[in-house]
């Protein structure tokens, strides 16, 4: 297992992967029932490391508004090479996003049509 903070992962957990970084399914060690997901970036690549910083303080305010449609960031912890953010874990269905996908481009036709 791989710990960031109180929270843990193990690399096996892949949810998915995106332009700058990887995201693993997680959980709290002190909670493990509250998962979580952890957020990799390899900061081989980025050269504006401050704004990076930056970004993650606006991300952590946001959260403090406690939103529901704001994904909240639990932990930030940073290591030479990486940047790891741990966020709630949204369990969105693969069917829900299609139907949601297919609702807005029915809504995009109907607006066309009138
Ligand atoms: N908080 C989360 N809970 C559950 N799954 C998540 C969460 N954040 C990201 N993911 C999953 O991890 C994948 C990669 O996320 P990431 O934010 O790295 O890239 P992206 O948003 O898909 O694309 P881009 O790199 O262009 O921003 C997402 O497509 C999503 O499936």
């Amino acid at each position: 297992m791989e710990t960031v903070g109180d929270y843990e992962y193990s690399t096996k957990d892949l949810i998915g992967h995106g332009a700058f970084a990887v995201v693993f399914k997680g959980r709290s060690k002190k909670n493990p029932s509250q998962t979580v997901a952890i957020k990799s970036i390899s900061l081989k690549n980025v050269s504006k490391r401050d704004l990076l910083k930056k970004e993650t303080t606006i991300l952590k305010d946001l959260t403090a508004l406690q939103h529901e449609n704001v994904v909240a960031l639990f932990d930030c912890k940073e290591t030479p090479n990486h940047m790891y953010l741990v966020m709630e874990h949204i369990a969105l269905k693969m069917s829900y996003l299609l139907t949601d996908t297919i609702i807005s481009a029915l809504i995009l036709l109907c607006m066309n049509l009138v």
